[in-house]
């Protein structure tokens, strides 16, 4: 049976995903878009030979669509994921499930209310090959309980409207997600420490952050994130157990000896970074939707982030430790 996708959001990473449909998954279709510029979704459609629609409910509400991805911009997924879970329709929604905590709730609620899992968000780490291999090598007790863990999530650099929240809202919660994944348990406090700022870039904006997370059984989480590192893109992750430590792997890369120097090259952003994850992440989600079992990262995973992302921020503008006030995750969602 082919997978019939109506996308709501036909910018960047829409488009991308729409070419990864058509072109890397298998049983899969994209028929019918909608884009608040509607020439943009026009185009697009007319390049898989898909239908271009007036907006994004009537991709939602439309017969010959069997599942919804959203990849709109972050304050109007809320709308359009319930709206997918009013129709009974599985849904893919990019981060953030929504901008405010409380709307990631309601779609928690609505969820529950429909009976069976229908939202999937967009962590794509959870898909990346080096991740996976951390959390079996964390899960399998080799290295011991985890203690400590060391991340990094540094951007080239980020356009003017880019502002101090987003280093959490926009660029820290995949860490947010990973953190809680890896380790296999809830984000308890976070503290935000301000180094120097680069004198590279906007006034406006605090650059790096330091972020300091601690978990439920009180292993201790330190983030740097540096948004105009100017180098290019760096993701890194070390966990310290016990008795070892396990390390995510650089992106493969050839090793270049040359007139007295070694180099190899650093990417420069988050697409050819994970673009191996997203894949993955959409065989799977498919898969998943075709089998009517919903499987990576849920609306409980998007609601414990948002919270901790308002956390966080909060921590930033205050200066102070402060503490996560998370709801009880519900059965449903495995609590
Ligand atoms: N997983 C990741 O690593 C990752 C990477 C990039 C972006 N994202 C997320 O994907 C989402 C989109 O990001 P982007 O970079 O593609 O942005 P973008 O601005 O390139 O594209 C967003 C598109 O949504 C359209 N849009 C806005 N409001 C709409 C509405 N109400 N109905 C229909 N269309 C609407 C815009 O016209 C635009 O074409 C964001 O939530 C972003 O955080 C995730
Ligand atoms: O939307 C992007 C994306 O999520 C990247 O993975 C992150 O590194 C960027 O900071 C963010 O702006």
């Amino acid at each position: 049976m082919t997978v019939h996708i109506g996308v709501i959001g036909t910018g960047m990473i829409g488009q991308d995903h729409i070419r990864r449909i058509t072109d890397v998954v298998t049983g899969a279709e994209v028929v019918a878009m909608a884009d608040l510029d509607a020439d943009r979704a026009r185009q697009v459609a007319a390049g898989v030979g898909a239908r271009a629609l007036a907006n994004g409910h009537d991709v939602i509400d439309d017969p010959l669509v069997d599942a919804v991805v959203v990849t709109s911009w972050g304050p109007t997924h809320a709308e359009y994921v319930l709206g997918a879970i009013a129709a009974g329709k599985p849904v893919f929604c990019e981060k953030p499930l929504a901008t405010k905590a409380e709307d990631c709730l309601r779609i928690v609620e609505a969820e529950q209310a429909f009976g069976r899992r229908l939202v999937q968000v967009g962590f794509m780490r959870r898909y990346d090959a080096g991740y996976r291999a951390m959390k079996q090598v964390i899960e399998s007790g080799e290295i011991g309980a985890p203690l400590v863990m060391h991340c990094v999530h540094r951007n080239a650099t980020v356009p003017e409207t880019y502002h101090s929240d987003m280093a959490v809202q926009d660029t820290a919660v995949h860490e947010l997600d990973i953190i809680r994944w890896l380790l296999g348990e809830d984000i308890v406090s976070a503290q935000v420490i301000k180094p120097r700022r680069t004198s590279r870039r906007f006034e406006h904006l605090q650059d790096p952050q330091l972020m300091l997370f601690e978990t439920a059984s009180g292993v201790r989480v330190d983030l740097e994130v540096f948004v105009n590192c100017r180098y290019g893109y760096d993701i890194q992750c070390e966990t310290v157990g016990e008795t070892g430590v396990v390390r995510l792997p650089d992106p493969a890369d050839v090793w270049v000896r040359t007139a007295s120097h070694l180099r190899t090259n650093v990417l420069q952003d988050w697409k050819p970074r994970f673009a191996a994850a997203f894949d993955l992440e959409f065989v799977e989600w498919v898969a998943s939707v075709r089998d009517g079992t919903a499987a990576g990262p849920s609306a409980w995973d998007g609601y414990a982030t948002a919270v901790l992302s308002d956390t966080t921020t909060e921590a930033l503008h205050s200066g102070r430790v402060v503490s996560v006030r998370l709801k009880d995750r519900p059965a449903f969602y495995g609590g």
